[in-house]
């Protein structure tokens, strides 16, 4: 194309994007308008209808909101003439049949502007990609695919460009730039699951996200109502990948560290122990947490008495032996349980009581026994018995008599509860934890024990859900709870009532629907309220434990233990996963060592396995670094390609002991004032420093890896610290030692004195 023709076309398609926009806007102008309209209508329409028309107006909304950024990034010219704009979302116009203006990139006409090549160009001629600022196209590259002709700039400008721009805080959608082996694995029509390995960099978190905008937008029916559930390593990781999905237009997803998956508990702090660790996410803790239930169904040491009025008698552990076995053999999990073997024992005693107070006549029907009844006792019993003279009669009454006793009876009461109580999951983990001989009775790892009032970890969290499968439900708990709820509406209820009374006597409020001098009262407009449940999805997802979602992604799943699979199976029990994760990058004891022992237990062998094999991260100088310590700990995977190179040399310099932290400083003091993200990472007791598991999933320009020979002797997973540490970098990476470099360093460049952040080697 000539310079002039080149010129021409940049004209015609900013003009072209302009149209767009101004579609865009009028569009959401006209969104604006109809949701306020859905809020305020009184109509015929259920107040139900009437939300769910507004949430469906304020999804439009917010869908032509994200648009603003990046509205159309390309264009597709096909070999039969047809010519389709690809963009972030689908516009369409309504006064010429609804003909496509816009497409948006996961409808599938949009795929060859990610897959097609001139080797296989997918009925394409060309395919233009449109660099952009603001709502300005800057300049295109045009490549052509099946027809003749040449191509402008190369194909991969775009990609090279998002690839090395510095970094913000956030992750970036990767919309505009997707590649063919990402695409392949996004478009995936698989409901199954579906694991997805690469090495760092490859985007595995990147395609995972976009994988959701797409199931969201190919099978919207489908996953809507239940949500999809987005489970990242660490709150920091989650806040970094937040952005993506909502400016892909996809709000209805919960995101959720393994710490937060039991509603009501938030907890980051991880198992220092690596044995304990492996100990707590091993199945094996399946029979462990078994045994330590069936241990809190106890018997007691030695009879206690019993005293009811007439008689006193004595409960001892052979009838509630018997009560436990009944009670045990109902099936039903330990709190729900209870019950059965709470009734047992009454039961038994109330037999033992009537026949002790009987002598153990009552039973036949013997006039003569009958008339040796003393005559108090006839008294006490109802018109009936003594009507009838019937001894089975006196009996049931006498046994109601004692078992209204034996029910108030406090110390009866006490020593049941003692035997068999009901147990919430922290109170069954924590008495487990804090006592040796529990641990030992229930066949459980003495290293279990923790000590007293220590908090609770990663690793229990599996551990407690699990314990919701064998307790069941604490009845009065979630009574409690249920109460709380309401009183919190009504409470908000009645708020809303004074705020509309004290606004306007006879105001019609919109957002309650209801005339205030007309009120109904607080309890009645709350429980209104709770019919509507306003809470969006995620809220209400998050909240309940019992709530299963449409479609489940892991990130850096090579973390999760086999318990915690357990925990994720469960919420998803349609077992539509995205499972990404690099085995290589492992640092959990409890973590995979492979995909299939974790996943058959649930899955058998109908899972699919696809890898990302580009590295758009790291450039291909400190990529060879990593990789060199992968081959000494990992030497049977193969290390990703770097998309690029950089021509900056990560470096290594030594510093005294005393000199570490003037060292630190220096980088941090000459990084902060550039454009890009930069971290120090290293052992956690040095001032300023990140651990490596803190920067999993994460990346910044550049990196300053501190004491790398003390993050390999950390742990057994040293060298797989050490690889994420190293490999977190987009631009820039340095080391600094104060011993000797580990000899698998070797590839750094020796510095000896500070290394400025423009410093560049070329190689
Ligand atoms: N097609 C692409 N276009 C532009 N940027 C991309 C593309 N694919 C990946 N990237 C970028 O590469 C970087 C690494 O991606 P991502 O974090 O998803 O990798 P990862 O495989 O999850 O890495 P790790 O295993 O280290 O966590 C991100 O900045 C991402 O935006």
């Amino acid at each position: 194309m000539s310079s002039q023709g080149y010129d021409e076309e940049l004209r015609s398609e900013r003009a072209y994007v302009d149209s767009l926009y101004g579609r865009l806007d009028a569009e959401r102008a006209r969104a604006a308008v109809a949701f306020d309209e859905a809020v305020k209508s009184q109509g015929n329409s259920s107040l139900a209808e009437r939300d769910g028309f507004a949430a469906a107006r304020a999804r439009e909304v917010g869908r032509l909101n994200v648009a603003d950024n990046g509205l159309c990034f390309g264009r597709l010219d096909a070999l039969s003439g047809e010519r389709t704009y690809i963009g972030r979302i689908g516009l369409f116009d309504e006064e010429n049949d609804y003909e496509p203006l816009l497409m948006d990139w996961r409808a599938p006409a949009a795929k060859p502007f990610y897959c097609a090549t001139p080797v296989s160009p997918d009925g394409m001629a060309s395919r233009r990609q449109f660099h952009t600022r603001g709502r300005k196209v800057v300049d295109f590259t045009e490549e052509m695919l099946g027809a003749a002709g040449e191509s402008t700039g190369r194909g991969d400008a775009a990609l090279m460009a998002a690839v090395s721009a510095p970094r913000g805080a956030g992750m970036q959608d990767i919309v505009a730039t997707i590649q063919a082996e990402q695409d392949e694995i996004i478009r995936l029509d698989h409901a199954g699951v579906s694991v997805i390995e690469g090495g760092p960099g490859t985007g595995k978190t990147a395609v995972a996200l976009h994988r959701v905008a797409y199931l969201l937008y190919a099978k919207r029916e489908r996953l809507a109502r239940r949500g999809v559930l987005v489970v990242g390593p660490s709150p920091g990781f989650l806040t970094y990948i937040g952005r993506v999905l909502p400016s892909l237009g996809e709000t209805d997803v919960v995101f959720a560290t393994p710490g937060d998956l039991v509603p009501g508990l938030r907890v980051t702090a991880e198992e220092t122990d690596p044995e304990v660790q492996r100990i707590k996410g091993s199945s094996a803790m399946l029979d462990v947490l078994a045994a330590a239930v069936a241990d809190r169904q106890g018997l007691p040491a030695a009879a206690v008495e019993i005293g009811l009025s007439d008689i006193t008698i004595e409960f001892d552990a052979e009838v509630a032996e018997r009560a436990r076995a009944k009670a045990r053999a109902s099936g039903l999990l330990h709190n729900e349980a209870r019950a059965v073997f709470r009734e047992a024992v009454l039961h038994e005693l109330g037999e033992l009581a009537v026949d002790r107070i009987g002598g153990g006549w009552l039973g036949a029907d013997d006039p003569e026994i009958l008339a040796s009844i003393p005559a108090e006792m006839l008294r006490e019993l109802d018109e009936q018995a003594r009507e009838t003279n019937e001894l089975t009669v006196i009996r049931e009454e006498m046994l109601a008599q004692v078992r209204l006793e034996l029910d108030a009876h406090d110390r009866l009461s006490a020593e049941l509860d003692r035997l068999w109580p009901t147990l919430t999951p922290r109170r069954l983990l924590a008495d487990l934890f804090g006592s040796a001989e529990r641990v030992a009775a229930a066949g459980g790892d003495p290293a279990l024990v923790r000590a007293e009032g220590a908090a609770w970890t990663v690793s229990d969290v599996p551990l407690l859900d699990e314990a919701v499968e064998l307790l069941g439900e604490d009845r009065a708990a979630a009574e409690a709870a249920a109460e709380q709820r309401r009183r919190d509406a009504e409470e908000y209820a009645q708020g809303v009532l004074d705020a509309v009374v004290a606004d306007r006597e006879d105001v019609i409020d919109d957002e309650i629907g209801l005339i205030a001098t007309d009120l109904l009262d607080a309890a009645q407009l709350a429980e209104r309220q709770d019919e509507r449940d306003t809470r969006d999805l995620a809220e209400r997802a998050v909240e309940d434990r019992d709530w299963t979602y449409g479609h489940v992604v892991v990130d850096e799943a090579q973390e999760l233990s086999e318990m915690d699979w357990r925990v994720l199976m469960r919420r998803c029990p349609s077992r539509s996963f995205t499972i990404v994760g690099d085995l290589a990058q492992r640092r959990s004891a409890a973590g995979a060592r492979s995909w299939g022992d974790m996943l058959s237990p649930y899955v058998a062998d109908r899972w699919i396995y696809r890898s990302l094999t580009v590295n758009y991260r790291t450039p291909s100088e400190i990529m060879a670094v990593a990789a060199a310590l992968l081959a000494e700990f990992a030497p049977e995977v193969t290390p990703p390609a770097s998309v690029r190179a950089s021509g900056v040399r990560p470096w290594a310099r030594q510093v005294d002991a005393d000199g570490l932290a003037a060292a630190i400083d220096e980088f941090v003091r000459a990084e902060a004032p550039g454009e890009g993200t930069f971290v120090v990472i290293g052992p956690s007791d040095i001032p300023g420093v990140r651990p490596p598991s803190a920067t999993k999933g994460l990346e910044f320009d550049a990196v300053l890896v501190v004491e790398p020979d003390r993050i390999l002797d950390e742990g057994p997973r040293g060298a797989a610290e050490l690889y994420v540490a190293l490999t977190r970098a987009t631009q820039r990476l340095g080391v600094l030692h104060t011993g000797a470099l580990p000899e698998v360093l070797n590839g750094l460049a020796r510095e000896k004195n500070p290394v400025s952040a423009g410093h560049r080697r070329f190689l």
